[in-house]
């Protein structure tokens, strides 16, 4: 079959759970590859099912704090441990799975083992065959990626397992990028088996090493929440069936039917050819620009040598291009202050025109102009706005709700566009923008201050290579009509942007196991909260409600405004203020601080100490 394939399929791969005899050969050196630190102990075998590094290592990231690891290793070969009905739903994390994949951080024991991937890769087979009402001649097929993640090999396998166990066709991509996964839903091109009827990323995006999780994607889209919901019901009647004997077989199965394809070069290629055909089929349009690229050691590396060269840029001076899931050098995500700082100073250091950062799986991404200043959060968003209003004069462009009160005045002033702020979530963005143009409102832009965004012109992929690649066309188009100076043309495009001396995120925690919850959900304990502030705000004069608003209680007053609103995913009430004082923001804090201080299951310190109060 390879051959016949043109020898794009790269081989046929064994998927083994490295278990009993072999498990050591084969997981070791995965292992010893993926730390970085140097191991100063022993690598030792503390039982059949799990492997611990007991190694005297410095820890050269703040996410290490201990130093045992255990990357996540319940064998197949061993009895499958219970897992509970309830712990196993609580994998679900909005429209993704997420969990802990690698033991060894106080307090976060692993919940996302081998044969728990292994049952939700039956559950979304399962789920798939249904939704595409396949019959059993036809032989679905699956694409699976995932990032730099020291768990990911290991999730990989056992996914492909519980797919390939239900009769589904599997093709590993090895490490990839979530909106590639989606791409190869979309491709028609069987060289590469392409294209995918479902498709899986595993990832866990920004957070710490020790977590991974899966996001699943069909030629429609990301999967919503109520379809993790199935897949994870679906998982645990499933794993409850699971034998040492099941097991076993499915990892023959698998070993049979897994096929490994290097699908990043389609997608590659897709992007290198957008940007050529924007610049007018030029074969080198970035030609004499100087574009350096920080992927903070995720799956986004591609980038410089995939993308930026062969288009002409140079990008000597970029920086952790080579996938580490220990993250030593920052956290690979565009919001984050360190890896932005970092970011801005290789341009700066390199005197590079364009500097771009990608985030761990490259759906979010920012940039920074030659000077140094960053195009993230409402930047990016005002920059992405301004392109597509060009393309698209009036268009509606949908964000999250904690966008500024400036960019809707930019948007709609300077632009002559509409500003539709949304709510949080990227799913719930980009849903939203589809559902605009359901129903006659044309819209071609749906993007988070969090650097998720997706054009219509891009079939809604959540894509932050993609959002690179529109600036990357300004800056060719800019070259190919005689301009000069970097990428001025692109910072110009954000003139008049008015933005916020003071602005801030606090995070109010909700402690589930406060009495006054009740034994209630603390979603119901956070809307009593977001109740109460609204009847205060109503008797202040100095504070005006949000006339239109989709989330939480936003507010106006003092120069500024605030929202407060309950987390997509955790126990938590985040505030964003901005204000253009920190006198002004103090009070708007002080008005929500009125309002929360009755709640004694609010953990409201970092409110207290931000206004002062305590
Ligand atoms: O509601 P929060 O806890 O602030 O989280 C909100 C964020 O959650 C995830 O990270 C999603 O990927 C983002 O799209 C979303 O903006």
């Amino acid at each position: 079959m390879a051959a016949a394939l043109s020898g794009k399929i790269v081989q046929n791969v064994f998927v083994s759970n490295c278990n009993q005899q072999s498990r050591r050969d084969c997981f070791a050196p995965y292992m010893r590859n993926s730390l970085p630190f140097p191991l100063i102990g022993k690598l030792a075998w503390t039982g059949i099912s799990s492997m611990q590094l007991r190694a005297l290592f410095k820890p050269q990231n703040d996410f290490i704090i201990h130093r045992n690891l255990h990357c996540n290793a319940s064998a197949s070969a061993t009895a499958v441990p219970y897992v509970d009905r309830s712990d196993f739903l609580r994998l679900q994390n909005g429209s993704d799975i997420r969990g802990v994949a690698v033991d060894g951080v106080e307090g976060e024991p692993v919940n996302l083992t081998e044969p728990v991937a292994e049952a939700i890769g039956a559950a979304f087979a399962a789920w798939l065959v249904e939704k595409k009402k396949a019959d059993a001649s036809q032989h679905l097929r699956v694409s699976i990626g995932h990032d730099s993640r020291i768990s990911a090999k290991l999730l990989q396998n056992a996914i492909s397992r519980g797919l390939a166990g239900a009769g589904l066709e599997v093709v590993q991509y090895g490490l990839a990028s979530t909106p590639a996964m989606f791409n190869s839903t979309l491709t028609k091109d069987e060289a590469y088996l392409c294209p995918a009827d479902g498709s899986i990323m595993i990832t866990a995006s920004h957070l710490p090493f020790n977590r991974n999780g899966f996001k699943f994607f069909t030629n429609a889209g990301g999967l919503g929440k109520a379809d993790i919901k199935d897949i994870l019901e679906r998982a645990v009647d499933l794993y409850d069936q699971f034998t040492t004997e099941s097991l076993t077989n499915s990892e023959k199965k698998a070993s049979l039917v897994t096929k490994s394809v290097d699908y990043m070069t389609v997608y590659t290629s897709d992007l290198v050819k957008a940007v050529r055909k924007a610049a007018g089929n030029v074969e080198k349009p970035l030609d004499g620009f100087h574009i350096v690229v920080d992927a903070g050691n995720g799956a986004g590396g591609f980038f410089a040598a995939k993308v930026l060269e062969p288009l002409g840029a140079k990008t000597s001076g970029s920086q952790f291009l080579e996938p580490d899931g220990l993250f030593p050098n920052h956290i690979p995500n565009p919001e984050d202050k360190t890896a932005m700082k970092a970011i801005t100073q290789a341009v700066l250091e390199n005197k590079a025109d364009l500097g771009i950062i990608f985030d761990t799986d490259v759906d979010r991404s920012a940039a920074v102009d030659s000077n140094g200043r960053e195009f993230n959060r409402n930047r990016l968003i005002a920059l992405m706005a301004a392109i597509v209003l060009e393309e698209h004069p009036g268009t509606t462009i949908v964000t999250d709700s904690v966008t500024s009160d400036g960019l809707t005045t930019f948007i709609e002033k300077k632009l002559g566009g509409k500003h539709h702020r949304f709510k949080r979530g990227y799913k719930n963005v980009i849903d939203e923008g589809i559902r605009l143009n359901s129903i006659g409102e044309e819209s071609h832009l749906a993007i988070e201050t969090s650097g998720h965004g997706a054009l219509k012109e891009n079939h809604w992929l959540d894509d932050g290579a993609y959002l690179m690649v529109k600036i990357l066309n300004k800056l060719a188009s800019a070259r190919a009509s005689g301009a000069s100076g970097g990428s001025k043309v692109v910072t110009d495009l954000i003139e008049g942007l008015q933005e916020p001396a003071f602005a801030v995120e606090l995070r109010l925690k909700i402690n589930q196991n406060h009495p006054d919850l009740k034994g209630g959900f603390f979603r119901e304990y956070g809307e009593a909260v977001l109740k109460h502030l609204e009847n205060l705000i109503a008797s202040d004069s100095n504070l005006q409600k949000a006339p239109i608003n989709y989330e939480g209680v936003r507010v106006s007053g003092y120069g500024g405004w605030f929202l407060l609103r309950l987390s997509l995913h955790d126990p938590v009430l985040p505030l964003n203020i901005e204000a253009q004082s920190n006198g002004d923001a103090v009070k708007l804090g002080h008005a929500v601080l009125a309002a929360v201080k009755d709640f004694a299951g609010l953990e409201i310190s970092a409110l207290s100490k931000f206004v002062g109060a305590s």
